[in-house]
């Protein structure tokens, strides 16, 4: 299974997102700039958070231009697995790949320290080998992660279990609509979360529980195109 890393300039977690790619499933990796058209020989995109082209306008807003972009559109259509992790969850919203908008922080302060989650919605291609409504730990580090979406947009949401994970109850750190933290496209292969999987695949890290992220995805990629599918 091949995998990609996309990198703007601005991006600060790509080293981390194909670290934990080499470390939970040891799969090939590429960091793919973002001046790049094709992208055709990846099974799974990462867009890693950071502060692409400086956050300018808003967070994610000048990212959804760049020249990759049309070729993770194709990705997209064509079932692929991509993942937009915190940034990357910002530049998927601005490009409409996921329905809602992120405001800043409720508090206007950038918040960076570990979060428990929820795991809503487990048949997805990245959360397959968690337990539904388990608690996992998982760290956040974001000032413009308190996502928005209108009544009629969240009714959708709901009716299509597009709700991947949630904060803990009474513990939400940014002021998001219905403490949604990740939320996946109709069709499940498309999954935006702020808070950082990759910052959890190690004990040493402070949480294992970004782990299951990675393996889920391997794990749902093989079923798809069989056993013989090892690469
Ligand atoms: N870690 C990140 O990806 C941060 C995203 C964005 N720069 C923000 O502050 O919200």
């Amino acid at each position: 299974m091949n995998f990609a890393v996309l990198v703007f300039p601005g991006s600060n977690c790509d080293i981390d997102c194909y670290k934990a790619v080499e470390d939970t499933v040891g799969q090939p990796v590429d960091y793919v700039w973002h001046t790049e058209t094709d992208l055709s020989k990846y099974d799974c995109i990462i867009i890693p958070g950071g502060f692409s082209y400086g956050d300018y306008l808003r967070c994610g807003a000048i990212a959804q231009f760049a020249p990759v972009m049309k070729a993770l559109r194709e990705a997209a259509e064509q079932g692929k697995y991509i993942l937009g992790i915190c940034n990357g969850f910002q530049i998927l919203l601005e490009s409409g790949l996921l329905p809602g908008a992120m405001l800043r922080n409720e508090s206007l302060k950038f918040r960076c320290h570990a979060a428990m989650l929820s795991v809503v919605n487990t048949d997805t291609p990245f959360t397959k080998e968690y337990k539904q409504d388990e608690l996992i730990n998982i760290p956040i580090a974001h000032g413009e992660g308190n996502y928005y979406c209108d009544e009629a947009a969240l009714a959708e949401l709901k009716a299509n279990n597009q709700i991947v994970f949630r904060y803990e109850a009474g513990n939400n750190p940014n002021g998001s609509v219905d403490d949604i933290a990740g939320i996946c496209s109709k069709g499940g292969n498309v999954l935006g979360m702020m808070p950082h999987p990759e910052r959890a695949v190690s004990a040493l890290l402070g949480s294992e529980d970004g782990k299951r992220m990675f393996t889920s995805i391997l794990s749902t990629w093989r079923e798809k195109h069989g056993a013989a599918a090892i690469g």
